[in-house]
């Protein structure tokens, strides 16, 4: 297993340029099959997790080439209906994204039940209540999820709790449901609404992508298309928080401001200087970081995915600051890890309590997922001397070339391949 070695002690400086939204791009290369046809793919970033996607889909029929500058071609003209090989498909969250496609596209489709990041129980009974609600039968046997339909039909779909997978699943599968779909109490996060315009330039009809209610009507076809995938928000919010943690002064380029808000605002609310473009944010830190609150909910709230990054460096802040997860019940695996290099937290429950300590130290501490691998990387950054972190894996699954990208900003970083 690959080690991330950060010798600590040293601000960030310069450009870091954001790569495609890990969280929008994983939905639309299965979406892509709903066109039978080619599409090309814009700004993917080049991050395990979809290399993983892009496996199943090969092995599954599509045909598909990704160059070193993110751009996809995939032709899914020749596929037929599939069984997605279990054990890449447990392997990763978004291969629950082929039941929805697979669904929509052939009436029948089987995949393993989803792994991705081990941070509390992650049910799928939203994802099975859509489609059932459309018309389809679900079973699940031996890891597999069975889903099956003569017809698909559009129905009133109202979610018991605000889930992003379950949100784009429906729309995948009600694109080719006979009528109108309407999801009620959906997601808004910035990847549904890159989800559903992806899908419009196939020839979808999805409309309110972005609000709570979305509705879409079915259609008979779709065809291939070209779509550049939005940034990634939350490596962007993670180089905002480690420049920030370091005293640093950095420009995050290829954003969409809007889409970082609730982080800009908490920043804020930290003393860091925080300077808004077009498309990037300057942040200008001093290193003395105020303690805050923070809470984590779903979009425009404050992102769950930058819960842990944001825990490092709060845990170097002045005075006390309460960190409330209010998505996942087990998102704080890693504060142990933390614990290792001195930070001061407790955790009872969705609460974890940090008391700032004047530094952290260098110490040997194990990626748990993959943000507490960016929550380490930001506290190896921020410690004294020297810090292991075991496990890399993790952190590829969701971050571009993380080593280079903070080579170029001035850290002591590298690799030890094992
Ligand atoms: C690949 C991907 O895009 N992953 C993101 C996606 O995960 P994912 O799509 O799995 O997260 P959801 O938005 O579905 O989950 C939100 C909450 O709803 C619960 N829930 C979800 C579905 C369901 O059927 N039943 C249910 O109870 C979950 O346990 C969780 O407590 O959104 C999360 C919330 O922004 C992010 O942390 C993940 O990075
Ligand atoms: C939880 C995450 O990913 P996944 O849903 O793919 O496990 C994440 O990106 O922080």
């Amino acid at each position: 297993m690959d080690k991330l070695i950060i010798e600590g002690g040293y601000k960030l400086n310069g450009i870091v340029n954001i790569s495609g939204f890990k969280n929008a791009a994983l939905p639309i290369i299965p979406a892509a099959l709903l066109a039978g046809d080619r599409c090309v793919i814009e700004n993917l970033p080049r991050i395990k997790d979809i290399y993983n996607i892009s496996e199943i889909m090969s092995s599954i029929g599509a045909r598909i080439e990704f160059d070193e500058s993110g751009t996809m071609v995939i032709d899914t003209s020749n596929m037929k209906k599939f069984v997605a090989p279990y054990d890449l498909s447990r392997k990763i969250r978004a291969s629950y994204y082929l039941l929805g496609a697979g669904l929509s596209r052939f009436g029948e489709v089987e995949v393993a039940y989803p792994g991705g990041c081990d941070i509390g129980t992650r049910p799928i009974d939203q994802h099975i209540k859509g489609f059932e609600a459309l018309g389809a039968t679900v079973e699940i046997e031996h890891g597999v999820i069975k889903c099956k339909a003569e017809k698909l039909i559009g129905a009133k779909i109202y979610l018991d709790v605000v889930s992003v997978g379950a949100t784009i699943n429906i729309m995948l599968a009600a694109v080719g449901a006979e009528g109108t779909t309407t999801i009620e109490n959906a997601a808004k996060e910035p990847h549904i609404v890159d989800v559903a315009n992806f899908l419009n330039t196939m020839g979808a009809d999805i409309r309110g992508a972005g609000t709570d209610v979305i509705k879409i009507r079915g259609v008979d076809k779709l065809h291939g298309c070209t779509y550049s995938v939005i940034p990634d928000q939350i490596e962007a919010g993670t180089y905002m928080v480690a420049a920030a943690a370091t005293g640093g002064d950095v420009t995050v380029n290829n954003v969409i401001p809007k889409h970082l808000e609730s982080i800009i605002a908490k920043l804020r609310e930290t003393s860091v200087e925080v300077i808004e473009y077009d498309e990037s944010v300057r942040i200008i830190s001093d290193g003395k970081i105020r303690g805050v609150d923070v809470k984590t909910l779903p979009y425009p709230g404050f992102p769950t995915d930058l819960q842990q990054p944001m825990a490092a460096m709060l845990s170097v802040a002045e005075g006390i600051s309460i960190i409330t997860e209010n998505v996942y019940e087990a998102r704080f695996k890693y504060i142990d890890e933390l614990k290792r290099m001195g930070a001061n937290i407790k955790v009872d429950g969705r609460v974890a309590i940090i008391e700032g300590v004047d530094c952290l130290s260098g110490a040997k501490v194990k990626a748990t997922d993959l943000r507490a691998g960016a929550a380490l990387i930001v506290a190896g950054l921020i410690g004294n001397g020297k810090t292991e972190v075991d496990d890399a894996f993790h952190i590829d699954r969701g971050y571009e070339n993380i080593e280079q990208k903070l080579l170029s900003l001035g850290a002591k970083i590298y690799r030890i391949r094992e």
